[in-house]
């Protein structure tokens, strides 16, 4: 533990490094999902499961923005609920999501039930909002900052997999394309605040760990994918099974 305060860039730049370390583009499934080298199956896998996280995001852009406490701050954090779930039907991220899996053969009404979620992909995906309803503000903020490392995973993934797989392209993936301009945006608002409000020592440990916490998050969403769908192979009762009965 450091008993001094970092510099607002000092702060910055240990939060870059554990996203130099930790985050979900060192996973090996990621590896094998941007090369190329998965099946339908298990892009499918992976892209089912993925929907949990995207669904459960603005509830917990919701209860973050609950407890913010200007309308200021408010219309910031607002515009990523606006991102996922649109100004009307057919419209956001979500639903781009569901295009998504559904331009890889999945069944829309099978992926918005999650019935076929991994057990950890749930866990995963409520540990992350019960964190932001329940941990101090700031550390629910630092909490988004992995979005600081996403752009850059964001094209390899839409390069290797417009390059690797012949079942997909463009338009499955249109999703990313405004995660591109989207998650700078948000990211940027969340250090600036995290920079400013973090200046206690004690303060800057917990924006750290949540980070950390956030980097575990997704990096154990992928050991599922893993487990489950690449080696040993060990497919959870009820969760879904390449090409089987559903
Ligand atoms: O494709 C990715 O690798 C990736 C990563 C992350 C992230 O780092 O949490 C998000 C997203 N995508 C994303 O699309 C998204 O909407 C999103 C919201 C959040 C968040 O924590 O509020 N992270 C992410």
């Amino acid at each position: 533990m450091m008993n001094e305060a970092m510099s607002p860039d000092a702060l910055e730049a240990a939060l870059r490094d554990i996203g130099a370390r930790r985050y979900h583009n060192l996973h090996p499934f990621h590896k094998l999902l941007h090369g190329g080298e998965l099946n339908k199956g298990q892009v499918q896998a992976w892209a089912l499961n993925r929907y949990c996280y995207q669904a459960h995001i603005p509830a917990k852009d919701a209860t973050l923005m609950a407890r913010l406490p200007t309308a200021a701050l408010r219309r910031e954090w607002r515009r990523r609920i606006v991102d996922h779930d649109g100004e009307a039907e057919g419209d956001g991220g979500i639903e781009r999501w569901l295009g998504l899996c559904e331009g890889l053969g999945l069944d829309r009404g099978y992926v918005e039930s999650m019935r076929g979620i991994l057990p950890a992909t749930r866990f995963a995906v409520e540990a992350y909002v019960h964190f932001v309803r329940d941990q101090p503000l700031l550390e629910a903020i630092a909490s988004s900052l992995t979005e600081l490392f996403s752009p850059t995973i964001i094209s390899e993934r839409v390069s290797g997999m417009l390059a690797g797989y012949d079942f997909v392209d463009e338009a499955t993936l249109a999703y990313f394309n405004k995660r591109l301009t989207q998650a700078p945006r948000d990211s940027d608002f969340a250090l600036d605040y995290v920079k400013r409000h973090a200046v206690r020592p004690d303060q800057q440990q917990a924006v750290l760990a949540a980070l950390i916490f956030k980097c575990n998050v997704l990096w154990s969403q992928l050991d599922a994918l893993y487990f489950a769908y690449v080696e040993p192979g060990m497919i959870p009762p009820d969760a879904f099974t390449p090409d089987g009965a559903r």
